[in-house]
């Protein structure tokens, strides 16, 4: 997977614009992901680390159909996959109620769906008398909160990609948002997890692979490729 990266960034989007149009634009590539090759079976529980900007996410957005790879292909039924990240299609400057809609609208619930689930996901983001506010006068754990509720309130698709939710809000909810990912993650679905945490990996995970500065380096059992993992942390990089 290449990235286009521009090399003399422009200040405006006109600037931009104005650039490309004069093909003055200049662009260096960046090789995000390099040769990427495993195999994901029905219920299994896959976990993915690596360093920062290892190419984790663009992994897991290439998997969910959300970007396309520049070579290579992904086998999957891409109907039943469902990515959840967090923190993405909120407008700080709508309250939190409009926020439920616009956030449900973006990840694909119809207005019906949420006008249905929608006490359901205040109750579970615990935020309640908190709904009319704008979203920009929230902390960043009740933003997480509210992006959490709001993506796991449908019914568990086939297959389940979770990028770095595991981590969200105080402990107490952090414990709630983990039974409810432990829910999904029983219910039978196949489920892709990227976590900075091995201690997540282990506790959750049937495999793990292990994508370093876009190469894969490892994939086997999650305690083979965590203490891999580990040693590399601690060695020289
Ligand atoms: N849309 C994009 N355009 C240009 N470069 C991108 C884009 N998305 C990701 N990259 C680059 O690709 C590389 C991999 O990024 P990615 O977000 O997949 O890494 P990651 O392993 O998920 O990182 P982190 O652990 O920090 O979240 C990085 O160098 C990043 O800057």
């Amino acid at each position: 997977m290449y990235f286009k990266i521009a090399l003399d960034g422009s200040d405006s989007l006109k600037e931009y614009m104005i650039r490309a149009l004069k093909h003055q634009n200049k662009f260096r590539e960046l090789k995000a992901l390099d040769h990427i090759s495993f195999d994901v079976h029905q219920g299994e529980v896959v976990g993915i680390i690596g360093t920062n900007g290892s190419g984790k996410s663009t992994l897991l957005k290439i998997v969910s159909g959300a970007m396309g790879p520049t070579s290579g292909k992904v086998i999957a039924n891409k109907k039943k996959i469902q990515l959840l990240t967090l923190g993405t299609g909120f407008d700080r400057e709508l309250t939190a109620r409009e926020n439920v809609y616009l956030n449900g609208a973006i990840i694909g619930y119809t207005k019906e769906y949420i006008d249905e689930k929608y006490d359901e996901i205040v109750k579970f983001a615990e935020l309640e008398g908190f709904m009319e506010e704008r979203v920009k006068n929230f902390s960043s754990g009740m933003v997480s909160r509210l992006g959490f509720a709001i993506a796991t309130m449908r019914d568990t698709p086939d297959v389940l990609i979770l990028d770095e939710v595991l981590s969200v809000g105080d402990m107490f909810f952090r414990k709630k948002s983990h039974a409810r990912i432990q829910e999904m993650i029983h219910s039978g679905a196949t489920v892709l997890i990227v976590s900075h945490s091995t201690d997540t990996i282990l506790k959750n995970c049937t495999k793990a692979v292990w994508i370093e500065k876009g190469v894969q380096k490892m994939v086997g059992a999650p305690k083979e490729v965590c203490a891999a993992y580990q040693a590399y942390g601690q060695g020289d990089r």
